[in-house]
């Protein structure tokens, strides 16, 4: 990592970029030629009909996939070559892959398990007890930014399934992500647990980059200042929520597929 190169110029302007990345399976490109480019501090999302790419690239930005062409920058550093791990620690993280909830610890005491994990950088060096009261009053904070402060001694497996997705959010707040992806966080979710869910994300991006995949669009809409659209695994286009809805390459991709815009 020592000797990563950092682009000073994309550094300090985009948190998380992407050239010509691309990726293959036995000849097929599921993600062909993408050029993203996340601002720092911004919600931006990735959208596109099924089967356009953004579980593939998001799998290439967290390390899960190798690309087959193109590279990822993280802040200007070149991570191309990095593991998941190696990420994680460099400070991008996808919420429901590292940070997994345990069904039978409360809320306190999963978050707490991921504050002490190996990517929680912050409390490594403290004295055994102040180390406890101050992990705990880190935990009851995320939990309280997550909307959890009346289910600090709950069990994951208690909370309904929008509460579980803000118990998994708050672990992964745990680890201080620099730029923070999130998968379709509002999948599965009643219609009653999406607002809150919408009104959390907004209030967690305060001071961190978010890169989203959503099918939500008006979930999308509320968020995100930026939205680039997949299609057959290409950028097809980019720009405001304004912008990329009366875009009629938009319009007629979505109507190809089952999404609607
Ligand atoms: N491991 C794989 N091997 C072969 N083809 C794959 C593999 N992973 C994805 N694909 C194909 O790549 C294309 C893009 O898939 P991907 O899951 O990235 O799309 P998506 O935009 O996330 O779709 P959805 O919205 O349905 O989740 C699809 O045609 C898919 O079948």
């Amino acid at each position: 990592m020592d000797t990563a190169q950092i682009d000073t110029t994309s550094a300090q302007d985009y948190a998380l970029e992407t050239r010509d990345l691309g990726k293959s399976f036995a000849g097929f490109y599921a993600v062909k030629g993408v050029n993203l480019q996340v601002r720092r501090g911004s919600v931006h999302a990735l959208i596109g009909p099924n089967g356009a790419g953004k579980t593939t690239c998001f799998n290439l930005l967290t390390k899960t996939l190798s690309p087959t062409t193109g590279k990822v920058f993280l802040e200007g550093r070149d991570i191309t070559r990095l593991r998941t791990a190696q990420v994680a620690k460099l400070g991008l993280v996808r919420s429901f892959q590292i940070s997994a909830t345990f069904p039978h610890l409360t809320c306190l005491e999963n978050v707490r398990v991921a504050l002490q994990s190996d990517y929680g950088k912050s409390f490594r060096f403290w004295s055994p007890i102040s180390a406890v009261s101050e992990l705990n009053a880190r935990a009851v904070e995320l939990l309280e930014r997550v909307g959890l402060a009346n289910a600090l001694d709950l069990t994951a497996a208690e909370l309904s399934y929008g509460k579980k997705r803000a118990l998994e959010i708050a672990t992964t707040l745990a680890l201080d992500p620099k730029v923070l992806l999130l998968d379709e966080p509002t999948a599965g979710m009643g219609h009653e647990d999406i607002e809150p869910i919408t009104k959390m994300i907004s209030e967690v991006s305060d001071g961190r980059t978010i890169l989203i995949v959503e099918h939500n669009l008006s979930v999308v809409a509320t968020l995100c200042e930026r939205i680039t659209v997949l299609q057959h695994g290409e950028v097809l286009t980019e720009g405001t929520y304004d912008e990329v809805a009366n875009d009629p390459d938009v319009i007629t991709a979505y109507m190809g597929g089952v999404d609607e815009l």
